[in-house]
């Protein structure tokens, strides 16, 4: 079984001290900083774009940074990011023409690449570019904002989404976004996740080494 990785969602960071707040939840026990680039348009929201990510490196963050564009369309943000340091990038099939080229361009330009899926996107997307992801992202909140519940359809997509990546012999994440908490992370891990996107349930909680490690102690569940 690979590692599971924990990425708290910087959407729900204290922007006003942005490189502070990564720091200590990176030094709460967490794996990968989760960046959330929302544009006003793709989704109703607006959130932080490259000169964020890169203001972020040169502050010192050293973590991967996973960039979840939920941005339409994605290709110039896609060579921002990566030249702003991103080591991931994920986007949705929906916000592009040419999804082969996307995944193209996020490889040419030395990042992981990603395809994320919304509730209610369904799978077909993943036929002919197996070999060019590293992560399929399921969304288990419609995109935009934090804070939502879990939608509990997501656990039979993933289990679906588990086979193919199976099936397909590709070392391939499967990572899951939104509503995210110690008290269903295990039962999300179950139906085949082994990357956790959480915001709300580490950023609203005053000590985020007490959420990480209470996470971790129920992945260890299904490890043992
Ligand atoms: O992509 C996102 C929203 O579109 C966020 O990553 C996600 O919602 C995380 O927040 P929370 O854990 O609070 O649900
Ligand atoms: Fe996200």
């Amino acid at each position: 079984m690979r590692p599971f990785l924990i990425a708290p969602s910087i959407l729900s960071a204290d922007f006003a001290r942005l490189g502070e707040d990564v720091d200590a939840v990176l030094n709460a026990g967490a794996d990968v900083v989760h960046f959330d680039v929302m544009d006003n348009h793709y989704v109703p929201n607006l959130t932080i774009g490259p000169m964020v990510c890169k203001a972020l490196r040169d502050y010192g963050v050293t973590a991967e940074i996973d960039v979840h564009l939920m941005v339409k369309p994605v290709d110039r943000m896609i060579v921002d990011f990566a030249k702003a340091g991103a080591s991931i990038i994920t986007f949705h099939p929906e916000a592009t023409e040419h999804l082969d080229r996307s995944l193209q361009l996020i490889k040419e330009s030395g990042c992981k690449a990603g395809l994320v899926f919304n509730p209610g996107t369904p799978l077909h997307c993943l036929d002919h570019v197996m070999d060019k992801l590293d992560v399929i992202l399921l969304m288990s909140v419609n995109p935009g904002f934090g804070g939502q519940s879990f939608i509990p359809s997501t656990l039979d997509k993933l289990r679906q989404v588990k086979k193919l990546i199976e099936a397909s012999g590709y070392d391939i994440r499967l990572q899951v976004d939104g509503g995210v908490k110690v008290d269903n992370i295990a039962e999300i891990a179950a139906a085949g996740a082994d990357m956790f996107v959480a915001g709300s349930a580490i950023f609203n909680k005053p000590d985020y080494k007490e959420v990480i490690d209470d996470m971790r102690s129920e992945l260890a569940k299904l490890e043992s």
